[in-house]
């Protein structure tokens, strides 16, 4: 089976609610899809939001990474040589590493497919079900409590907190939805890099203080800012989670080695997909550091990429894949079940997507 055709379209699905961080506010999935057929017709689909904050990327330089650099040197490849097309797809071009995802995820599901059996399957797996949590966006503190009573009215058990806007703010906010959850939803906390070291110990400690237990703390701190995660983590009690700060598995190794975070978000649009992400799961488990599988402003496509690795990874203990529960709308057809907090394995081969409208399909 050889890559015949690598395509890209745009994909606009608007968002149950404004996605607020302290780093952007969104209204819709504005994603690149990307579709590869193979010489017998097979296709394979892979997905890459713009997340220009954190990753630098726009619409317009994921499709020119795609079309101009990324396709040329893939096309006649065979599906079966997966790791020289990881090769050439990796050293196409340096960054990018959203546009590489996609077409990363799209290789997976074909060679998947050209197994026939579900790609976490392929990549050695066997969990069946996964669970994920869902993001409560940084609002006023009124408005995060009924978000976050919603939430679990709608069944999700483990809610992602958006903080890192105002620091004695983000206190009041955290504390008055734990006293409204109650104590047995799991929060985690993501900050999305909107404090400073000693801010960040100051608010976790105060946490830790009120006896406000948190499953984890994400991205305290600038992404670049190596020595105020390691102060932060080595300040507080609670797990430091290393997200914008870790792309590459040679981040992961930085990281890991300077005790700069105690857990790692893994997401495919920062490793440029599967390949790398499986790197990053190797290194975590070499030092028995736990994994979380995260994801951007993805639909299901790109979610379902990141849930057939997190279904194949033991180290991968913990799933923020709520992009299509934030979608209003699921324009595919086929792929894991997103039912809330629960995501269901598919058992068709590949990803199991077979239909993206905006290719006609
Ligand atoms: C969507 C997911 N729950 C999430 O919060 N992802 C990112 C932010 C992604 C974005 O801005 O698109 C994160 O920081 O973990
Ligand atoms: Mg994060």
């Amino acid at each position: 089976m050889k890559i015949a055709k690598i395509e890209t379209a745009e994909v606009n699905i608007p968002l149950v609610t404004p996605f607020k961080t302290a780093l952007r506010t969104v209204e819709t999935v504005n994603d690149i899809v990307v579709r590869i057929t193979a010489d017998d017709g097979q296709t394979g689909y892979g997905e890459a939001p713009p997340t220009a904050v954190i990753t630098g990327e726009t619409k317009g330089s994921v499709r020119c990474a795609i079309e101009e650099f990324i396709a040329p040197g893939l096309i006649g490849m065979e599906i079966e040589n997966l790791d020289g097309i990881m090769r050439i797809l990796h050293k196409s071009m340096v960054k990018n590493t959203s546009a590489k995802a996609a077409v990363d995820m799209a290789v997976y599901d074909l060679f998947a497919k050209s197994c026939g059996k579900p790609l976490y399957k392929v990549l050695g797996g066997c969990k069946g079900e996964i669970e994920t949590d869902l993001t409560i966006s940084v609002n006023g503190t009124e408005e995060m409590v009924r978000d976050s009573l919603r939430a679990i009215q709608q069944g999700f058990r483990i809610l992602k907190i958006k903080v890192g806007k105002e620091g004695q703010k983000d206190v009041e906010r955290i504390k008055s939805i734990r006293q409204a959850v109650g104590p047995d939803i799991k929060l985690r906390i993501d900050a999305n890099q909107g404090w400073t070291a000693k801010d960040a110990v100051r608010i976790i400690r105060k946490l830790e203080d009120m006896g406000i237990d948190m499953d984890l703390v994400e991205q305290p701190v600038n992404a670049h800012d190596f020595e105020g995660m390691k102060l932060v983590t080595s300040q507080v009690q609670t797990p430091i989670l290393a997200d914008e700060s870790v792309f590459s598995a040679m981040d992961a190794i930085h990281i890991i080695k300077e005790r700069a975070a105690d857990l790692i978000n893994i997401k495919l649009m920062k490793t440029g997909g599967i390949y790398e992400a499986l790197k990053v799961c190797a290194i975590a488990e070499c030092y028995e550091v736990e994994c979380m599988i995260g994801c951007m402003l993805e639909s299901k496509i790109a979610v379902s990429a990141a849930a057939h690795l997190a279904a194949a990874k033991g180290i991968i203990t913990r799933a923020d894949l709520d992009g299509p529960s934030l979608c209003r709308e699921d324009p595919y057809a086929g792929g894991p079940s997103f039912l809330g907090h629960r995501i269901i394995m598919n058992t068709e081969p590949g990803l199991g997507i077979f239909k993206v409208p905006v290719f006609g399909e």
